[in-house]
């Protein structure tokens, strides 16, 4: 069993709803974990403090991941991610979900290990893409 942390941005609300759909998976999973909004969070350390990380950006201005509080966090710990296992997801709106790509790539070059293969929906997610990441929160809870 892991200790999952998350990790997330979330504006108009699609991003939360992919974060409940994992949470619903890590509680019937009976994993510990603990979700911070990026915008609220105070002590990094806490947040890094699990096994797996996930983390959890909408797409922001010219594909990136969110501008004003995702990527100073991922500045700021840019060492702490040297080896961590970590989980990607997040939503887009128009393109395509290549800011997924860019946030993959910093992720790894941080030398940090993405446990699953990353997920991206197009705005809200769909009741299929719900039960996708509470399988996949179920899987990573227990790897
Ligand atoms: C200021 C702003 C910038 C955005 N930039 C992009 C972008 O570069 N590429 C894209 O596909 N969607 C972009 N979007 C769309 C959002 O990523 C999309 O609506 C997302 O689902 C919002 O997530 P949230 O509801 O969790 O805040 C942008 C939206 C806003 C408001």
């Amino acid at each position: 069993m892991n200790k999952v942390n998350i990790v997330y941005y979330s504006f108009t609300g699609n991003t939360l709803r992919m974060v409940k759909a994992f949470e619903k998976g890590l509680q019937e999973a009976n994993v510990p974990f603990k979700s911070y909004s990026v915008v609220e969070l105070k002590d990094d350390n806490e947040a890094f403090n699990c096994e797996i990380l996930a983390l959890a950006s909408p797409a922001n201005q010219t594909e990136e991941i969110e501008k004003n509080y995702f990527q100073p966090f991922m500045k700021r710990n840019a060492e702490k991610f040297k080896d961590k296992k970590i989980y990607l997801f997040g939503t887009f709106g128009w393109g395509g979900g290549k800011f997924m790509s860019s946030w993959i790539k910093q992720v790894e070059e941080l030398g940090a290990k993405i446990v699953e293969l990353p997920m991206a929906c197009k705005g809200s997610p769909n009741s299929e893409t719900k039960e996708k990441l509470t399988n996949m929160a179920k899987k990573i809870a227990t790897m």
